[in-house]
This record gives structure tokens, sequence and C-alpha cells, in this order.
């Protein structure tokens, strides 16, 4: 049987990238970030429910450089994900819907995450 040429969807590959879309990308992967990040929230307090011992071990590897990365990580995704959902509570006001607007909220909400992220880690980590 021969296969006949059928139209075809437009591929991720053909659009131009822009930074709404990314945003929009990204506040799905910092959601599903957020669950693994929880996941070790929970750990860490099942660990301080068994007891000192068990605590110490853990804070052990949460204090490695590789865990401090990942808890760092862990914070810029909270951060920017609820920047991302009071973007999204502002457009549910039908405000800053316009070209450039969305743009303005796009950067301000990449910018914002990371400075919010620096702020919290500096207050409560590297000057607590
Ligand atoms: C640990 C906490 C959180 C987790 C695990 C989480 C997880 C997620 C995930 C997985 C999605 C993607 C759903 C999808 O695209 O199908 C999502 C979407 C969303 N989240 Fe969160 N979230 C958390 C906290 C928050 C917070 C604090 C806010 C608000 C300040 C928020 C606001 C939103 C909004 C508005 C959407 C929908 C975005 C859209 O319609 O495209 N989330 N969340």
């Amino acid at each position: 049987m021969s296969v006949r040429a059928r139209p075809t969807s437009p591929h991720l590959q053909i659009y131009r990238w822009t930074i709404t879309m990314a945003m929009s990308i990204l506040h799905r992967a910092t959601g599903i970030a957020n669950y693994a990040g929880m996941a070790l929230f929970v750990i860490w307090l099942v660990a301080a429910a068994m007891g000192q011992d068990t605590l110490t071990s853990l804070n052990y590897i949460f204090a490695s450089w590789f865990g401090q990365l990942v808890l760092f990580g862990f914070t810029w995704s909270l951060v920017h994900h609820m920047l991302g959902g009071i973007r999204h509570f502002v457009w549910d006001t039908a405000a800053m819907m316009e070209p450039g607007q969305r743009e303005t909220m796009a950067w301000a909400t990449i910018v914002g995450s990371v400075v919010l992220t620096l702020i919290i880690w500096t207050i409560f980590v590297w000057a607590a």
C-alpha cells in the first residue's frame, strides 16, 4: 500500500523563540521541579521526626556542594513559579496583555526570580 503525503502540523522547531514562549515552558518545568523539591522537603521532615542522628546525616548531604546546588535550584524554581503564578493572576484581571507588556512581565519574572532567590539565600543561608 502506498503512503499518501498528508498535511503535517508545524513542528516546535519552526517557531521563532519568544521570551513569552520560553516563560510558558519554564512555568510548567518549574511546576514539575517543585514536586521533586517538595519531596526533598518531606524527606527532611521525616528525617527530623526520626531523630537527631538521622537529621544530622541528611543535613550533611544537604550541606554538600551538590546538595546546596539542588536546594538553590529548588528555591529559584519555587520563586520563578510563584512569580509566574502572579503573572497569571494579573492576566486574570485582563491587564498587561498587550504586545510589549507581555514581554515586560516575562522579563520581570526571570530577573525578579534570580534577584529574589539571591536575597533569600543571602538572608537565610549565607548570612545566617
Ligand atoms: C510546590 C508548589 C507547587 C507545585 C508543585 C506546582 C506545580 C505546578 C505544575 C506541575 C503546573 C503545570 C500544570 C500544567 O502546565 O499542566 C503548575 C501550574 C500553575 N501553577 Fe503551580 N505549583 C506550585 C506552586 C504554585 C504557586 C505558589 C503558584 C502561585 C503563586 C502557582 C500557580 C500556578 C499557575 C497559575 C499555574 C497554571 C499556569 C497555566 O495556566 O499555564 N503554583 N503548577
